[in-house]
C-alpha cells in the first residue's frame, strides 16, 4: 500500500444540498422490493444458474413474497432466453408477480428481449447505460450528448415495441448505471430526456433506478444524491424511485436504508447480497432490519435457514457464519456474560411482550431457529451458558453455588482440550461427576447402605437429608451437615434433588471441613435425597483427581 495514498486516490466530492430532509426522517413502511437475483446475481457467478436451477430461484423468491423479481438478461445467452421463455409458456409467473429484464441500449438486443417476453401478461423492461465521466470516456469514448442520446434512443425503441404488444401490461425502468458516481445535473438531464420519451404519468409510472453501481462514498453521500434527485427530477409524480445499492464499502444496507430516507419507493438487491464483487444490497438483512424496527416488510423468512440453503445451493456460494440473521453462528453466545444475561433474558421474556432479550436482536423462533444453538459452551464461557445447558439436557436447574463449582470443572475440561464441549459432553461430565460419583458409600439393600462392605441402615421411610446425613456420619465416623438442599421437578416428572454438604473431622463443627455436591434425579423425592446425600459425600471422601480436588472449593 501507498504511503500517501492521495497521489493515487481522491476523496468523493461532497453534495450541495441546502436543509437536507432525510436525516430527520423514519422508516414507516417497507419499499417495493425487487430481487435481482436471477439477473445481476446470477451474472456475477463463477457458474451461472441452469434454467432448472433458475426456476427453483424464481419459485423461492415468489414464495418469499417478492412481487417484482428481474429474471435475467434474455439477449445474453440461449440459457437467459430460454428460461423467460419456460416461465412464460409454463405459466409460472402467478398473477400478483411481475418479472423484469435488462437490455443495453442496442436496437438488436433490445428486439430479441422482447422476442423473449412474447406472451408475458406484464412486464418491467429495464434499459441501462452508464453515463459516469470515467465510463464515458474510458468504456464509451463519447460524450454527455451522446451518451444521453444512448438512453433517449434506447428508451423510445423500447416504447416503440412496446406499443406493438398492447396484449402486454409494459412497465419501463431506466438505470443510469454508475448514476452515484456521475455529476447529478447531467444524471437528471439524462432521467429528464428519458421520461420525456416514456412520457409516465401517476397512474401508469416508469420506474427511475439509481445505481451505486461501484459503491464510492459514505452512506450519507448516497442519500444526499437520492434527495437531490427526488427533489429535482421532473415528472417526480410519475416515477418509481428506486435505488439499486452494491457494496464496494462494505455499507450497501446503511447506503439502501437512508436512500429511503432520502425518497426511494423501491430497492433492487440480492439474497444474502451475492452480487458483482461484494455483492448487491442484501435484501434478507434490510428486510429483517424493518422487521426488529417493528415494521413488516412483506418478505417472510420464517424458515430463513431453508431460504439459506437453497441460496447456497443455486448460487455455489457460502453464506458466512456471521451473516446477519441467517448465518450459523448469529443467536450463539459463547462467552460468558452474553451467556448470562441471554439466559436472564429468555427466562424472563414473556411471549406478548416487546422482545428485550439482551444480545438476542431478534426472537431466533421468529426465523425458525431453536434455541439449541443459542448458547454455546468452550473456555470462554462461565456459568450461565452451562447452567443453561443442563436446564435443557437434565431439566432441572442446580443451586447457584453448585452452578458455579459445576462450571469451573467445565472450564478445566475444555482449557485442557481447546476446543467447544458439546451440550451432550456437559450433561454428561454432570452426571458423572454428581450422580455417579463413585466412593466408598453404595447402597445395599432397599433399606441399607454399606460403606467399605460394611452395611448399615438407613433411617426410616420419609426421612429428610439431614437424618440421611447424620446415619451415614454416624456409620463413616465424620461429621457431615446438610448446608444447601434444592428439589425439583423436571419436565419429565422425575424429583432432581441437589445436596451440598459440609464433611469435616468427626464432631469437628463451623466453617471447616469440605463442601461437596451431589445430586439425583428419581422417580421418588426419598429415593432421590438419600442418592443425592449418598453422592455429596462419596464426592467429599473418594475423590482423588486434584482438578476436581480444587473443584470442591467453594468461591
Ligand atoms: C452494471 C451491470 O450489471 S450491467 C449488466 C451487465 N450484465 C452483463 O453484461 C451480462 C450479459 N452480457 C452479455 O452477455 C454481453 O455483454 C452482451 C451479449 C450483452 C453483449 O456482448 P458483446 O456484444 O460481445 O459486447 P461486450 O460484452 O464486449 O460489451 C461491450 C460493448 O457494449 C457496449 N455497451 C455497454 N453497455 C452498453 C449499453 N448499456 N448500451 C449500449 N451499449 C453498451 C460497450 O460500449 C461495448 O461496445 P464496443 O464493443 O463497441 O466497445
Ligand atoms: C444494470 C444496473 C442497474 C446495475 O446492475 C448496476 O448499475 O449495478
Ligand atoms: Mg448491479
Amino acid at each position: 500500500m501507498l504511503k500517501n495514498p492521495s497521489t493515487k486516490y481522491q476523496p468523493f466530492p461532497a453534495v450541495a444540498l441546502n436543509g437536507r430532509r432525510w436525516p430527520s426522517r423514519t422508516i414507516t413502511q417497507a419499499p417495493i422490493w425487487m430481487s435481482t437475483d436471477l439477473r445481476d446475481g446470477n451474472q456475477s457467478l463463477i457458474d451461472p444458474m441452469s434454467i432448472d436451477t433458475k426456476i427453483e430461484f424464481f419459485e423461492m423468491l415468489v414464495r418469499i413474497g417478492f412481487k417484482q423479481i428481474e429474471v435475467g438478461f434474455p439477449s445474453a445467452s440461449q440459457t437467459e432466453f430460454d428460461f423467460v421463455r419456460r416461465l412464460i409458456e409454463e405459466n409460472r409467473i402467478p398473477d400478483d408477480v411481475t418479472i423484469e429484464v435488462l437490455t443495453q441500449s442496442r436496437a438488436e438486443l433490445i428486439e430479441r428481449t422482447f422476442e423473449s417476453l412474447d406472451g408475458v401478461p406484464r412486464a418491467i423492461v429495464h434499459l441501462y447505460n452508464a453515463i459516469a465521466p470515467s465510463f464515458r470516456k474510458i468504456v464509451f469514448g463519447l460524450g454527455k450528448d451522446e451518451v444521453k442520446a444512448l438512453a433517449v434512443e434506447g428508451t423510445r425503441l423500447i416504447k416503440q415495441m412496446a406499443a406493438a404488444r398492447p396484449q402486454t401490461e409494459w412497465t419501463y425502468q431506466y438505470s443510469p448505471e454508475t448514476f452515484s458516481m456521475t455529476e447529478l445535473g447531467f444524471a437528471r438531464e439524462v432521467c429528464d430526456a428519458v421520461a420525456g420519451v416514456w412520457q409516465p404519468t401517476p397512474a401508469h409510472k416508469m420506474i427511475v433506478n439509481l445505481p451505486a453501481t461501484v459503491e464510492a462514498a459514505m452512506p450519507n453521500v448516497f442519500a444526499d444524491q437520492v434527495e437531490w434527485m427526488d427533489r429535482n427530477m421532473a415528472f417526480r409524480d410519475s416515477i418509481v424511485l428506486s435505488v439499486h445499492p452494491h457494496n464496494d464499502r462494505g455499507t450497501a444496507v446503511a447506503a439502501a436504508e437512508m436512500a429511503l430516507l432520502a425518497g426511494a419507493d423501491r430497492i433492487e438487491g440480492c439474497l444474502f447480497g451475492n452480487g458483482e464483487r461484494t455483492g448487491n444490497v442484501d435484501l434478507v438483512t434490510l428486510a429483517m432490519n424493518l422487521y426488529t424496527q417493528g415494521i413488516s416488510p412483506g418478505l417472510d423468512f420464517s424458515d430463513i435457514d431453508a431460504v439459506r440453503r437453497t441460496v447456497e445451493r443455486c448460487n455455489q456460494l457460502p453464506v458466512h457464519p456471521r451473516h446477519p440473521y441467517a448465518g450459523d453462528l448469529v443467536f450463539t453466545a459463547f462467552s460468558g456474560s452474553h451467556q448470562d444475561a441471554i439466559r436472564k433474558g429468555l427466562a424472563q421474556q414473556r411471549a406478548d411482550a416487546i422482545w428485550e432479550v439482551p444480545y438476542l436482536p431478534i426472537d431466533p423462533a421468529d426465523v425458525g431457529r431453536n434455541y439449541d444453538a443459542v448458547i454455546r459452551v468452550n473456555s470462554q464461557s462461565g456459568k450461565g451458558g452451562t447452567t443453561w445447558l443442563l436446564e435443557r439436557g437434565i431439566g432441572a436447574t442446580p443451586p447457584r453455588r453448585m452452578q458455579i463449582e459445576f462450571s469451573r470443572i467445565v472450564q478445566g475440561v475444555a482449557d485442557r482440550s481447546g476446543v467447544e464441549v458439546t451440550p451432550q459432553g456437559i450433561c454428561e461430565l454432570f452426571r458423572k461427576t454428581y450422580f455417579d460419583a463413585k466412593g466408598p458409600l453404595a447402597r445395599a439393600t432397599a433399606d441399607t447402605l454399606s460403606c467399605n462392605g460394611r452395611s448399615f441402615p438407613t433411617p426410616p421411610a420419609g426421612a429428610d437429608a439431614a437424618q440421611y446425613a447424620a446415619s451415614i456420619a454416624k456409620a463413616i465416623g465424620r461429621s457431615i451437615v446438610v448446608v444447601d438442599i434444592e428439589e425439583q421437578r423436571t419436565a419429565e416428572g422425575k424429583v432432581a434433588v441437589f445436596v451440598g454438604v459440609r464433611i469435616g473431622a468427626a464432631g469437628e463443627v463451623g466453617q471447616a471441613g469440605i463442601h461437596c455436591y451431589g445430586a439425583a434425579i428419581r422417580e421418588s423425592k426419598e429415593m432421590a435425597v438419600i442418592d443425592a446425600v449418598m453422592a455429596s459425600v462419596n464426592r467429599g471422601i473418594g475423590v482423588t483427581a486434584p482438578d476436581e480436588q480444587a473443584a470442591l472449593e467453594f468461591a
